[in-house]
């Protein structure tokens, strides 16, 4: 077996289960060689893009423009909820004020990206790790990667969707003691109690999209990778049609699991996005920004708890006082004066 260098497991524990058996010898090895993942952060990354680079000629040119006293037509989408997303310099400038506050008080906390399929999990996933400096794993990735590459339909075909789960479950488990890291995990990650054990231990964000939405994005890759959307489907079918029939039960059954996270974060785009949904980097300021108002919304609540009064201190401190040596000294001087013919206290 080899070596192992994140998790050693306790002296005298030996696998007992076949999952536990194929975790030894495969799972665990490979988190070993993906934890840690570093690159370089998205906002620098994003400032040489080419969309940037539009968007600053864009804004060149409407300055023109206004220099002549012409209407200037900036682009963006009326009623946009969020329209500093329409600006890629001003969402990047937004991304780095949110995650300087969050860096500090997030300290290490992991956290988990659940969704159903097609809901952006892995894309988001590694460009928040990057800009939080976290590391990323894919739980998906890491069952493939443990079979020697195999893809996650073919270990459904060959081994079953009971054996996928627990490999699922056992990498959350061997996970979740680590800090810095960003975890996309399985579409069906939600459905077993005992994975919502460790994921609760970070924060567990819901990416929630709408399903046509997600139909599009998974017909789009082919269905075929993902097996509960591939599975008796009939010949010559409109994939999409089939991705959303599916998909629309599933999120039937699963809803009331997702709803467990701590943040859900909605995929709705608007204006030029209508279609796609929100681009990454927006998702990605969403999430942020909805983790970082729990974190300090938990943070006012610990101060609050720090900050109470407790009754009759004042009682207590005089209590102190009394049982002083001076205190006591001169407690015992008193008391041996009045013994001596002192006089008796005035009624
Ligand atoms: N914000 C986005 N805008 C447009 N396409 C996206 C976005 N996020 C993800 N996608 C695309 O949707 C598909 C599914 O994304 P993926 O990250 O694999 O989802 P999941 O991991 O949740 O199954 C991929 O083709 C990906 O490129
Ligand atoms: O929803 C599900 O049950 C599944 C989702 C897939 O992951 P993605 O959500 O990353 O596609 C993968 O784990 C497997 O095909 C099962």
């Amino acid at each position: 077996m080899a070596s192992l260098n994140l998790i050693q497991r306790p002296k005298g524990v030996t696998p007992a289960s076949r999952n536990a058996q194929v975790h030894a010898a495969h799972l665990r090895p490979v988190i070993s060689r993906h934890a840690p993942f570093t690159a370089a952060s998205w906002t620098k990354s994003h400032a040489a893009s080419s969309h940037n680079r539009l968007w600053a000629r864009r804004a060149e040119l409407s300055r023109s423009v206004q220099a002549c006293g012409a209407e200037v037509d900036d682009g963006r989408t009326p009623g946009h909820p969020y329209p500093w997303e329409e600006d890629y310099d001003l969402l990047s400038d937004k991304v780095k004020e949110v995650t300087d506050e969050l860096s500090k008080d997030l300290r290490g906390c992991n956290i988990w990206l659940v969704g159903m399929m097609g809901s952006g999990k892995s894309t988001v996933g590694k460009m928040l790790a990057n800009t939080l400096k976290y590391a990323f794993f894919d739980t998906d990735s890491v069952i493939e990667l443990a079979h020697d590459k195999k893809p996650v339909s073919q270990i459904f075909a060959e081994e079953g969707q009971d054996y996928f789960r627990n490999c699922e479950s056992q990498i959350i488990k061997e996970l979740s003691p680590y800090r810095n890291l960003v975890i996309a995990t399985g579409g069906g990650a939600v459905l077993r109690p005992e994975n919502w054990g460790y994921m609760h231990i970070g924060i567990v964000c819901w990416l929630n999209g709408d399903i046509d939405l997600l139909a599009r994005r998974v017909a789009r890759d082919g269905i075929e990778k993902r097996p509960l959307l591939a599975a008796d489907a009939p010949e010559g079918a409109d994939v999409q049609v089939v991705a959303r029939e599916k998909l629309g039960s599933l999120l039937e059954q699963r809803r009331r699991y997702y709803e467990n996270a701590d943040v859900v974060v909605t995929l709705e785009g608007y204006g030029k996005d209508m279609e796609n949904g929100a681009p990454t980097p927006a998702v990605m300021y969403r999430l942020l920004t909805a983790v970082n108002e729990k974190v300090q919304a938990k943070k006012r609540e610990q101060a609050e708890r720090m900050n109470f009064r407790i009754e009759g201190a004042e009682q207590l401190r005089n209590m102190r006082t009394l049982e002083s040596p001076a205190a006591a000294a001169s407690a015992a001087a008193a008391a041996q004066g009045e013994g001596e013919g002192a006089q008796p206290p005035s009624p």
